[in-house]
């Protein structure tokens, strides 16, 4: 039995308690919602995020951060992307020995293109002693309600991943894998995220079957053309992190980026979409990232360039595929076999 702090107590935070709790470890769920933390400490709730599910008593909520680290060597950092550099700022001033963070959150941050690792690595420096990632096709809800999930951990160090993945096992419903290609398991999880969007617009505007295999294909290609420019290995693409993650959040109802982009084929604007979730939707951002990095790298990506015209410049989701569908022809596999045979960064 261990005791492990996850700070984030939205949906996969909460989530993911729930996992450590039934696997018999202490958890200590960290959030800043004053009511909230009382609602997870006297009625074993957390209605808003995970609405219906009874919480395990293993584990018990905080607010004081630094209480919620007293003692504490594994951290699980499930706040969105966004909130990962304040927060770990946080947690910087409550402790004084290195501590190994497991990293959830899905997304590429704007303007310096760091991955999540990266991040953490960047802001707890030294009191940092590894990060270890956490990816794969994981509906918070599912996973509440303990449906059969698999996700697969990463890290520099395969060792402390290991671990993690040991922590993690339940063999009733949460099967954990490891993969020691970081840099794609960190981008297949966060480029997915651009995909969902799409599709949830493509829904949206109503079409169909159809157009939502094509945007998923083509939206991996274009994701593996990014990874692999970033020294991703292309079979991580083809996995649990890759593809599968790209099917559960492109097919699924839960699914908040799918959500989004659905509100958006539907004629709504991007701030009142992002203000009635009430949840994050990381592809946003994210899509700003990737537009950013594929135009600096020189890679083709034009889902994520039609999707940034419609996130940023006012572009009509229903004139956004219409460009898509202009394009001039190509060969479908001419970029993956390229892929495929040369030699990866
Ligand atoms: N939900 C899922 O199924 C999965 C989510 N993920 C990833 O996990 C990450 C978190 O997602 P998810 O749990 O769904 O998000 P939610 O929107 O459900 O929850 C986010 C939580 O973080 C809190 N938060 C936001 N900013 C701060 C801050 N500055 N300080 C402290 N707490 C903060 C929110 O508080 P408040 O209530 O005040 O907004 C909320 O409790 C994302 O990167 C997502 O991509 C990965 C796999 C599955
Ligand atoms: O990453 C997820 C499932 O694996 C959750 O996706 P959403 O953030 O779109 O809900």
């Amino acid at each position: 039995m261990k005791k492990i702090a996850v700070l984030g107590a939205g949906s996969w935070g909460t989530a993911l308690a729930l996992v450590l709790a039934d696997n018999g470890h202490q958890v200590r769920l960290w959030g800043h919602r004053a009511e909230q933390i009382e609602e997870i400490n006297q009625k074993r709730t957390n209605e808003k995020y995970l609405p219906g599910i009874q919480l395990p008593e293993g584990i018990v909520g905080y607010t004081d951060l630094c209480q919620a680290l007293d003692r504490i060597q594994t951290v699980v950092l499930a706040v969105p992307t966004k909130a990962i550099r304040e927060v770990l700022r946080k947690v910087r001033d409550c402790i004084r020995e290195p501590i190994t963070i497991v990293a959830v959150s899905k997304g590429i941050e704007p303007d310096t293109h760091k991955r999540v690792s990266e991040m953490v690595e960047e802001e707890m420096g030294e009191l940092l002693k590894d990060v270890v990632v956490l990816s794969g096709p994981s509906h918070a809800e599912e996973v509440s309600l303990r449906h059969p999930t698999t996700v697969a951990v990463s890290a520099k160090n395969m060792e402390a991943a290991e671990c993690i993945q040991d922590l993690f096992m339940n063999h009733q419903y949460f099967r954990v894998y490891t993969n020691p290609d970081l840099i794609g398991v960190e981008l297949g999880g966060a480029l997915k995220n651009i995909i969902a969007l799409a599709a949830g617009i493509s829904d949206g505007l109503g079409y169909g079957d159809n157009a939502k295999a094509a945007l998923m294909t083509r939206g991996l290609a274009e994701i593996a053309r990014l990874g692999c420019a970033l020294g991703a290995n292309p079979l991580t693409f083809a996995g649990l992190t890759g593809v599968g993650d790209l099917i559960v959040t492109c097919t699924s109802v839960h699914s908040r980026n799918w959500r989004a982009g659905h509100m958006l084929g539907k004629g709504k604007k991007l701030d009142e979409v992002l203000e009635s979730m009430g949840m994050v939707v990381e592809g946003v951002r994210t899509t700003k990232a990737a537009y950013q990095l594929a135009k600096k790298l020189g890679v083709k990506m034009p889902i994520t360039e039609v999707l940034y015209e419609v996130l940023f410049a006012g572009k009509d989701p229903k004139d956004a595929v219409d460009s898509l569908m202009s394009r001039v022809k190509t060969q479908e596999m001419d970029d993956l076999m390229n892929i495929l045979t040369e030699p990866q960064r």
